[in-house]
């Protein structure tokens, strides 16, 4: 049992389920109604474990640095209760089952798209970015993004703009959640001598770049609404949100404690969450409505 807690903790179980949740949404979203129940199961499914792999390969990738930081010590990998040769075979295969699903079971398309996730996280991101530049994150912030295309996809067979909002949406939440995080960690982060923001540029600098994002997402979120994705339930909902995140991000600036910034990072986490169950409710209250309306202006 516990080595099953132990394979289960590589997955990074809770981080992969808020990614899977982004892409169950964007399957819904992309069609009227219940997405066909084939793309439905076996893309969460392969979603679900390529990114589970991927997140076993950073452990690997990482135990050097997890070994070293506090928030990570504990991981199998770092405290020995897993070899790297364990986590080698499970990530392989896990990424190998997820490849497979996806060809056989979904489209091609959103397995070639959710291969360069995992790629883009493990390698890009974990062995090359994470270790190279502060700007890690921003960049490496595209394979986090992508689970909502990866939906859309698995659901209709090709890519739509407004699967990229979606994508887009992530990607600019990505550097306030993660920095607000980093503020908090960053003894951690340079004793592991790792390059993020603000051990290189220090914490002040460090929490302007949070609120430009957070400027930058809140312009972003209202993309859908502007667009004609989504309609007003979901506009409304953003716009509460986005407030909230502002004034975390404002009085970051001057902060009342340390533990602040986890407060900053744990909100970014609920909001993202319900985020997106708006544009769900928005679109399963709203789009019968404009179905019914151009029924209706038919019939007169
Ligand atoms: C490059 C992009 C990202 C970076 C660097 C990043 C970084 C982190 C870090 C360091 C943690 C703390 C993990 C821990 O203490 O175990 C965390 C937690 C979390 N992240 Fe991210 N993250 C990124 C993208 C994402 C994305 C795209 C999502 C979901 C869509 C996400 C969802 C979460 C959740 C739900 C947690 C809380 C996990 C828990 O409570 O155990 N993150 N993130
Ligand atoms: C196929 C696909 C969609 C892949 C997505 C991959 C994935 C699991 C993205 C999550 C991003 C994340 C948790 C980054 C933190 O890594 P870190 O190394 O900075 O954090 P750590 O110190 O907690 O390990």
């Amino acid at each position: 049992m516990d080595t099953f807690r132990e394979y289960l903790q590589l997955t990074k179980p809770r981080v992969v389920a808020l990614l899977v949740f982004c892409a169950v949404i964007g399957m819904f979203l992309a069609v009227p109604g219940i997405p066909p129940w084939r793309a439905l199961v076996f893309g969460t499914l392969g979603i679900w474990m390529a990114s589970g792999s991927a997140a076993a390969f950073n452990h690997l990738i990482d135990e050097r640095i997890d070994k070293l930081m506090a928030r990570t010590a504990r991981r199998p990998l770092a405290t020995g209760s897993l070899t790297p040769r364990q986590v080698l075979v499970f990530a392989v295969l896990l990424g190998i089952a997820s490849m497979l699903v996806l060809v056989l079971l979904v489209n091609t398309l959103t397995a070639v798209l959710t291969f360069g996730g995992l790629i883009g996280y493990a390698l890009v991101y974990t062995a090359y970015l994470k270790r190279a530049t502060p700007q890690n994150i921003v960049i490496g912030g595209l394979a986090g993004a992508i689970p909502p295309v990866l939906g859309w996809t698995a659901v209709t067979g090709h890519l739509h703009p407004f699967a990229l909002q979606l994508c887009l949406i992530i990607f600019v939440w990505t550097p306030p959640h993660f920095w607000a995080l980093a503020i908090f960690r960053r003894d951690d982060y340079a004793r592991a001598q790792v390059p993020m923001l603000p051990v290189t540029h220090g914490v002040v600098y460090t929490r302007w770049h949070v609120l430009f994002y957070t400027i930058l997402l809140v312009l972003v979120t209202l993309l859908p609404a502007l667009t004609g994705m989504s309609g007003l339930i979901y506009l409304g909902g953003a716009v509460v949100l986005d407030v909230g995140f502002l004034y975390y991000a404002v009085r970051l600036l001057n902060p009342p404690d340390e533990w602040f910034a986890m407060k900053v990072f744990k909100y970014s986490i609920v909001y993202l969450m319900a985020l997106f169950a708006f544009l769900l409710f928005d679109h399963w209250l709203v789009e019968p409505m404009v179905q019914q309306s151009l029924l209706l202006r038919q019939v007169i």
